[in-house]
């Protein structure tokens, strides 16, 4: 499944009408990263993370927030331009596990859009906040019945039952209609599955790659393709898009969701990051590039410019 997914994100920036990779700057780029700063743990300020105090509750912790790890589109208008809306929706979400405790699966699987609003720090009265919190209800209602009807109300039991294997718990996640993050471009399926695989991610980070967060295959995850890892790629000269769809996404223009210009640029930012894996000789994963450049993306200057905004359930 991950050769799939870096396979079709190769044919794509191949093919791409609306963007291309500078080949030229790739090397170099890469080894000019800060290798060893990606994140060995999840910030506790965000998360709840109990791994050995609470394991069931932090397991749920992750599922929960990675069913609600969406609304990029969105962010802007319910957060506002300079804030981080993943920031904002997890702290909100990890005050609740902390003060209310865990919420079980039977409660998920109930949860409308003013529970769900409540829950992750949304503002119903916002127009926007509230259907990005109907949308969330929706992710959070399949979760709960994923965990209630196939493993007891165990968040654990679903982790425990891919046993140990990035991609089976990828496969089971994705039974979610709002987790299986696959696009058609000319024809051709394009797996991105954003969510699914940054959840088995959060996982080891969160349990520090033990015991529910050990995932043998975990080296073999792509980045997590959402609109800030190519925003970086672009202004650090990684990613020419072509001169309309770069104004577009300065005027802060929607790009659609599945267009083919969404998907050309999530696809790119898969296969730059791969040509800059093998370009470090495989010294680096792709997960551990992903935060390097997501990280420096939340804190350098990129915030003076747009990052192309697509209202979509996937990243
Ligand atoms: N590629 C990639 N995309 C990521 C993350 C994360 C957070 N992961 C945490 C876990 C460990 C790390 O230390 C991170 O702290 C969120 N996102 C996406 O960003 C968008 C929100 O952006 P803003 O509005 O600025 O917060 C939204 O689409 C969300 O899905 C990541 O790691 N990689």
């Amino acid at each position: 499944m991950f050769d799939s997914i870096r396979a079709a994100a190769a044919e794509v920036a191949a093919g791409a009408r609306h963007l291309r990779i500078r080949h030229d700057r790739i090397a170099a780029f890469a080894a000019s990263l800060p290798l060893t700063s990606a994140p060995t743990g999840l910030d506790p300020a965000l998360h709840y993370v109990e791994p050995e105090r609470d394991p069931e509750g932090t397991a749920a912790f992750v599922l929960t927030l990675d069913s609600v790890n969406f609304g990029s589109g969105w962010f802007p208008a319910v957060f506002g331009p300079q804030a981080s809306g993943y920031a904002e929706v997890a702290g909100a979400l990890a005050g609740h596990f902390r003060t209310g405790g865990t919420p079980t699966a039977a409660a998920l699987a109930r949860l409308d859009g003013t529970g769900a609003a409540a829950l992750t720090g949304l503002d119903p009265r916002n127009p926007d906040a509230r259907a990005l919190a109907d949308l969330f209800a929706r992710a959070l209602n399949d979760l709960g019945r994923l965990v209630e009807a196939g493993h007891g109300g165990r968040f654990l039991g679903l982790v425990e039952a891919a046993g140990g294997s990035a991609e089976a718990l990828v496969q089971s996640l994705r039974r979610m209609p709002l987790f299986e993050d696959v696009a058609d471009w000319r024809g051709r399926r394009v797996p991105f599955l954003k969510r699914a695989q940054i959840a088995v991610a959060d996982l080891a980070l969160a349990f520090g790659g033990r015991g529910p967060g050990r995932f043998a295959d975990a080296g073999r995850l792509t980045i997590f393709a959402d609109n800030l890892v190519p925003h970086v790629l672009r202004h650090d000269g990684l990613l020419d898009y072509s001169p309309d769809l770069a104004a577009r996404i300065d005027r802060g223009e929607p790009i659609p969701a599945g267009s083919e210009e969404e998907v050309e640029i999530r696809a790119a930012a898969v296969h730059a990051v791969e040509l800059m894996r093998a370009a470090l000789g495989d010294a680096v994963t792709s997960v551990q590039l992903d935060h390097i450049l997501w990280n420096r993306g939340e804190s350098g200057g990129y915030r003076r410019w747009p990052r192309h905004a697509t209202r979509s359930v996937f990243y």
